[in-house]
């Protein structure tokens, strides 16, 4: 490495950047000539190795747009040999093997995020790097052993997150925080759950999590897999990209519904009806409609083999059944081991009798045709979809599964007004769907992954966390959610309730509390639905001051109150950037007319935005965990009349009122909700 210059730094890790990109396009080259023919046993090592080959190529592209570093860490003198490490999103060696750049996850990194005037850990400079294009244009340095050197926020943080957004999220690989970094760097054994208000980077957190872990458990991730679970298509289109930037191509991500996507979703429920179907006593009742399927036998068993009669008495049976169900295994697994069992019991009197038969001959015995009828009457297969479409159609049968778990009004709610004759016919719904997962595993076990984020998790009922759950038995979770934003029937009030549903009772619980996103004046104004909704729950403290950010303009004519709103999306796309209009569900419509009217286009949610195309119309029901950087509100208390009840409308709200970066301006032709009324006359 060359000495730097004091007289210009710039120019120095510009060349520093410059020489980074030709290592970096050396490794590309170097693997693109690898030729594998001699070293390939047979075409599958060579398919095997050709694909790892290319998806090492794809690694080691350099995207131009994408700093290959973002900071650079100055050890004292008394550690790691007082070395220089320059920090990016990967590894970049020079033709020596000396790095160049540092990824991220590696431990020698961690002080860039973590190390502090109160703590340096052993850090002497700290330098973050701003780039402009792909362009290195400036830095800023901290001197964290120099006490006379003040402590002050970054400019850098602030100017990448206020950065005009287009297109999908983008990482933040540059500038986590040290509490987001002390998450993004927990255990692969634990599972954390972490509570965050709006824009406290909860996403991003757990995104980064993934990254981290496969870095530092690749091998066993990549046999596990990992699963990243958000609430709908249009939010999961959003956070696609962020993985895939930060190098990870091979993480699989799905909503709830799709998880358990064993029948198709043509129904929907009451929220009554939904609120029982999601409730973890489904479990219990599911259970023992399975179980319910094994008949104690009460008939002895014989077995014929040639000349000989091999009798086991019912008793001996009824035993060997109660043993399987005793052993909390499988249903199927059950059935599975079944017949072998009998056979044991066969071959045990066969010894008796002075004769000497082997494993093949239990072999044959299990296989015995009176043997497989015996199992099919005592332990019938089950069909998890017909277990439940009885269940929801045969009042009898779920009368007497539920019997002292269900009331009998919750039973009359559970069931279809007019029962559907087969599983392709039903109208299933959402919940249905869960219930059919949960029959499903207690027959044959979900396979478990490494590592599962669960995303806006606060609003999965007990049986959807029990699907999530049990997706991750064998490995450990990120659940990201929060409680304030929680926005169904069933949303969870209690982490440690979810976390118990999830499998994972004793699961850390972090707490978030600096907001990103979300400027001071908005997010106070949002704030003051807080003690309406989710009392206890303390306000996000906004990291960023952007004056001016806040403007409610109350509109004197209903009548007016389109074009208005179009008057704002106008001036706001004055501005760089997206822009979010949000509005009740029902009000979509008209104000899409509206747009098309004045000539403006606009997106739907999960189709990407563009230079050209900036603009997205959103319903209030999909804003959850999207983000633009100017928000135009249309009338806040339509968005409050379109739920069920007020505190979930005011919970609908709150997210509205808190998906802008840079402005939000608020329209209203009718009064604001009065939980929204200040001291300042708003
Ligand atoms: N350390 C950071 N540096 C830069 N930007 C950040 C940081 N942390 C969060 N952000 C940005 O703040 C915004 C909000 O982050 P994110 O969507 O992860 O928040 P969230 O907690 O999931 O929000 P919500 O509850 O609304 O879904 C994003 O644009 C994200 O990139």
């Amino acid at each position: 490495m060359s000495a730097p210059d004091p007289e210009n730094p710039l120019a120095h890790e510009r060349a520093h950047l410059t020489s980074s990109r030709a290592a970096l396009r050396a490794m590309r080259e170097d693997v693109e000539a690898l030729d594998i023919k001699d070293v390939t046993a047979n075409w599958v090592n060579s398919l095997v190795l050709g694909a790892q080959i290319e998806a090492r190529i794809k690694a080691l592209a350099d995207l131009s747009h994408t700093p290959l570093f973002f900071g650079r860490l100055d050890y004292l003198p008394t550690t790691q040999e007082g070395q220089r490490f320059y920090i990016g999103r990967r590894h970049v060696h020079d033709a020596d093997g000396d790095p160049m750049v540092i990824d991220w996850r590696a431990p020698v990194s961690q002080p860039f995020y973590r190390a502090s005037k109160k703590d340096p850990q052993d850090v002497r400079l700290r330098r973050r790097f701003g780039y402009t294009g792909g362009e290195l244009t400036a830095y800023e340095d901290e001197h964290l052993t120099d006490p006379a050197e003040a402590e002050r926020t970054s400019k850098l943080l602030q100017a990448e997150i206020e950065r005009p957004r287009v297109g999908p999220m983008r990482d933040i690989v540059a500038t986590i925080q040290p509490e987001q970094d002390e998450i993004v760097r927990s255990g692969l054994s634990g599972t954390v759950c972490v509570q965050g208000g709006p824009g406290t980077g909860k996403t991003a957190v757990g995104l980064h999590r993934v990254a981290y872990l496969l870095y530092a458990h690749r091998d066993r991730l990549a046999r596990t897999g990992t699963l990243v679970v958000g609430p709908n298509e249009s939010f999961l289109h959003y956070i696609e990209q962020v993985l895939p930037a930060l190098g990870e191509l091979e993480v699989r991500q799905a909503t709830v519904d799709s998880l358990v996507a064993h029948v198709e979703v043509r129904g929907e429920d009451s929220a009554q009806t939904a609120v029982i179907k999601g409730d973890a006593r489904m479990a219990q009742i599911l259970r023992g409609a399975v179980r319910s399927h094994v008949t104690l036998p009460t008939e002895p068993l014989v077995v014929v083999r040639g000349s000989r009669r091999w009798c086991v008495p019912a008793y001996e049976l009824e035993e060997i059944v109660r043993e399987l169900l005793d052993r909390d295994i499988r249903y199927g697994a059950a059935r599975d081991a079944l017949p072998q069992r009998i056979a044991h019991a066969v071959l045990v009197r066969m010894e008796q009798a002075g004769e000497a038969p082997d494993d093949r001959v239990q072999d044959a015995v299990a296989r015995n045709a009176a043997v497989k009828a015996a199992v099919k009457a005592v332990w019938p297969p089950v069909d998890p979809a017909k277990l439940v479409l009885r269940l929801l159609g045969d009042a009898e049968f779920l009368a007497a599964h539920a019997e002292g778990i269900l009331t009998e009004d919750e039973q009359k709610l559970l069931l279809w007004q007019k029962p559907f004759r087969s599983v392709k016919s039903a109208k299933w719904s959402a919940a249905d769907a869960v219930l059919i997962d949960e029959a499903t595993d207690l027959v044959q076990r979900t396979q478990s992954l490494g590592h599962v984020v669960l995303d806006e998790a606060q609003d999965l009922s007990p049986m959807q966390y029990r699907a999530v759950g049990r997706r991750c038995t064998t490995g450990s979770a990120t659940i990201l959610g929060d409680l304030a934003q929680g926005t169904t029937p069933w949303a969870t009030e209690s982490w440690r309730e979810a976390l118990t549903h999830l499998g994972k009772p004793d699961a850390a619980v972090e707490e978030l509390t600096a907001g990103f996103r979300v400027p001071r004046e908005v997010i106070a104004y949002a704030s003051r639905l807080l003690p309406h909704m989710s009392p206890g729950l303390a306000p996000v403290s906004s990291v960023r001051e952007t004056p001016g950010s806040l403007e409610i303009r109350p509109v004197p004519d209903a009548a007016g109150l389109d074009a208005a709103v179009v008057a704002a999306c106008v001036e706001s796309l004055r501005n760089e950037g997206s822009i979010g209009l949000i509005a009740a569900d029902a009000r979509i419509a008209p104000l899409r007319e509206a747009l098309a009217a004045a000539g403006l286009p606009c997106l739907a949610p999960g189709e990407e935005t563009t230079s050209e195309a900036r603009l997205t119309l959103v319903p209030a029901s999909l804003a959850k965990g999207l983000e633009y950087d100017y928000v135009v509100l249309d009338e806040p208390a339509a968005v409050v009349d379109g739920e069920p009840d007020e505190r979930t409308g005011l919970r609908r709200l709150y997210v509205a009122l808190t998906r802008a970066v840079s402005g939000l301006t608020v329209l209203h032709a009718t009064d604001l909700p009065a939980q929204l009324a200040g001291g300042d006359g708003n």
